[in-house]
């Protein structure tokens, strides 16, 4: 048994990781915060989104940005003083490096482009607030040892682990190379964002040791029967484009990849905006909150740009 540092139920409206059978409920908060907030997207695309809890966009990068995100990516994963910093996750098989965290903190390439209007404006509009940076990664899938990501909703382990009250959080998985049926891309069912779907299971002490290599979970993956279930209603999406192209998706969608055999590498940057008014406090359920290169507590908004009001 660990100790969980909150009790479960005391104000928790997402409960999860208490052992037994729990049943999966529907999401208590909204998808989209503010449907007349102004910002890049159309109605049409707002409402898309609210159904799905996706969307695709086809260049939001230019080539030149996604060339110095990989040029910045080799140079962090060759930087010997990182690699015992927590921030560098290896393959589990010990095949090459699996994930870099906090590059928008490790490289001026990166902070500029989670800053970027294009970007941010996204997380603005739908989360109907300002955002802060909660994350940043990339997710190297290197050629033929790329390992895989079981079916997860991201805001499970946030709320869980991280303190995170509510899914009014979204992420952008920004493609760096291109993102092919056969390099494993991301897989998401649409409108499973609506389903809370906990965990059975306690959180290990110090869980991210060894959770980040994504092997041998008790806690966090999604109940398979659940995810079966899901599957099954709503369908599945293979997420597929050119380097540049982006899907932003929201922290409870349920969401997976393949491992890669193909001798393409599928490199993609993906970056967590949190609304201000959602800030993370002490874990649900863990027994201690995980570093801040895994969940920043730095809640610094990002700039507005000045044509949007509110
Ligand atoms: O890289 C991917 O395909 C998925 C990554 C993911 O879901 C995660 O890191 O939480
Ligand atoms: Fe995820």
């Amino acid at each position: 048994m660990t100790a969980t540092v909150r009790s479960p139920g005391a104000g928790d409206l997402y409960p999860t990781r208490v052992p037994g059978s729990a049943a999966p409920f529907r999401r208590r908060h909204p998808v989209v915060w503010h449907k007349a907030a102004e910002g890049p997207l159309s109605s049409g695309q707002l409402d898309a989104y609210d159904r799905d809890g996706c969307l695709t966009f086809d260049a939001l990068l230019s080539a030149e940005e996604t060339a110095a995100c990989l040029e910045e990516t080799a140079r962090l994963t060759a930087d010997r003083s990182l690699r015992d910093s927590g921030r560098v996750v290896p393959e589990p098989d010990g095949n090459g490096i699996r994930s870099v965290f906090e590059v928008h903190a490790l490289s001026g390439t990166f902070r500029e482009i989670v800053h970027s209007d294009g970007l941010a404006g996204i997380a603005h509009q739908i989360l109907g607030s300002d955002v802060y940076v909660h994350q940043t990664k990339v997710n190297l899938k290197s050629a033929f040892d790329g390992s895989g990501f079981g079916w997860h909703s991201d805001f499970e382990t946030w709320h869980s682990e991280d303190g995170m009250p509510a899914p009014r959080a979204l992420s952008l998985s920004i493609a760096l190379t291109e993102n092919a049926p056969y390099n494993g891309p991301l897989m998401i069912i649409p409108g499973a964002h609506r389903t809370f779907v906990p965990s059975t299971a306690e959180t290990p002490p110090d869980y991210h040791h060894t959770s980040l290599q994504g092997k041998n979970l008790p806690a966090g993956p999604a109940n398979r029967a659940v995810v079966t279930a899901l599957a099954r209603e709503l369908g599945m999406r293979q997420f597929t484009g050119p380097a540049g192209s982006v899907v932003a998706f929201d922290s409870n969608s349920l969401h997976a990849s393949a491992p890669n055999v193909s001798p393409f590498p599928r490199t993609n940057l993906f970056v967590v905006y949190n609304s201000v008014e959602n800030t993370i406090g002490t874990p649900y359920a863990a027994p201690r909150a995980r570093p801040t290169y895994l969940a920043s507590r730095t809640f610094t908004p990002v700039p507005r740009p000045a044509h949007y009001g509110g």
